[in-house]
């Protein structure tokens, strides 16, 4: 299966909304996954509300979150790296200010809403570092880079949602440089009884009722099914160290509501 991810140009400038108009991210999606078929399609239903549902769910905390996500893959300035299941590009952004104009973010999401929302984005609230990020529209599961490309790779909230994540970490490992780090941020499928609990209790009460007076009450019901079947902390170390990394810890944050795994190769 070989996912053509379509490289669009960053913008060297911020473009105008012609310019908008007339990038594509012209990619074929190979492969028949009907399940990762239907993932693509929520992700892009949700993709016009997603960011603001973020904020007012988390109380803006998810904005923390991606910082210590960001910060834990040690990506620094002139690095090239990687943001996998990019969406609308909150850590690709708070990456492209670490690497700065030396360095280089390839932001990659199979969902082409996602990654307009992120380009809008990204003309909305230009800074001159984001002329080094790079939208591509591809696969997690067949990366279309070199082996040992990156210096650093994040991943939020996209581990969960690929429907092989095996193979999800086999090429995270084979796009890491030797010694470089994944940084893998998700919601923490807890052990405890009462984390699990609250958890459950603010999707099915808060969540959930919100996101239906936008009509996105199945797409946030995912949501909680997503993390009942999502692996633990533990699982997760194992799932890393089985796809060849050396090292992989996962620490939990938002007490317990979320993780993130650093994993080194
Ligand atoms: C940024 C966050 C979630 C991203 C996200 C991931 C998914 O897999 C989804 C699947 C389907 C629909 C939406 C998403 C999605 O948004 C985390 C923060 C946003 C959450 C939606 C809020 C979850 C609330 C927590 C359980 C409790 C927060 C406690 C406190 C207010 C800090
Ligand atoms: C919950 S969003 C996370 C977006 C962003 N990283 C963030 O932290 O807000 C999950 C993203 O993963 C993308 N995704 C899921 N499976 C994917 C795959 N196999 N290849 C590429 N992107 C994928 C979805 O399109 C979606 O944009």
């Amino acid at each position: 299966m070989a996912a053509l991810a379509a490289a669009i140009s960053a913008a060297p400038a911020a473009p105008g909304p012609a310019a908008r108009r007339r990038r594509g991210f012209a990619a074929v999606r190979c492969g028949s996954s009907s399940v990762a078929d239907e993932r693509q399609a929520l992700f892009s239903r949700i993709a016009p509300v997603y960011d603001h549902l973020n904020d007012v769910l988390s109380l803006g905390q998810h904005r923390t979150w991606k910082r210590i996500c960001v910060s834990w893959s040690r990506a620094k300035r002139g690095d090239r790296v990687l943001d996998l299941c990019c969406g609308s590009g909150d850590l690709a952004f708070l990456l492209s200010q670490k690497v700065g104009l030396d360095g280089q973010v390839m932001a990659v999401d199979f969902s082409s809403q996602q990654l307009q929302t992120a380009a809008s984005r990204q003309d909305q609230h230009w800074k001159p570092c984001y002329k080094n990020i790079k939208w591509i529209e591809g696969d997690a599961l067949d990366l279309p880079f070199a082996d040992c490309y990156f210096d650093a790779v994040t991943v939020g909230y996209g581990l969960r949602n690929v429907v092989d994540k095996p193979k999800a970490m086999r090429e995270l490992f084979r796009v890491l440089k030797p010694g470089s780090r994944a940084s893998i941020l998700d919601f923490n499928k807890s052990s405890s009884l009462f984390t699990t609990s609250l958890q459950s209790w603010m999707i099915d009460n808060v969540v959930v009722p919100l996101a239906s007076g936008y009509g996105l009450t199945e797409e946030y019901k995912y949501l909680k099914s997503s993390i009942l079947q999502y692996l633990t902390g533990k699982e997760l170390e194992e799932l890393a160290r089985e796809a060849g990394f050396s090292a992989a810890k996962h620490y939990e944050l938002g007490g317990g509501l979320m993780g993130d795994l650093v994993a080194t190769r």
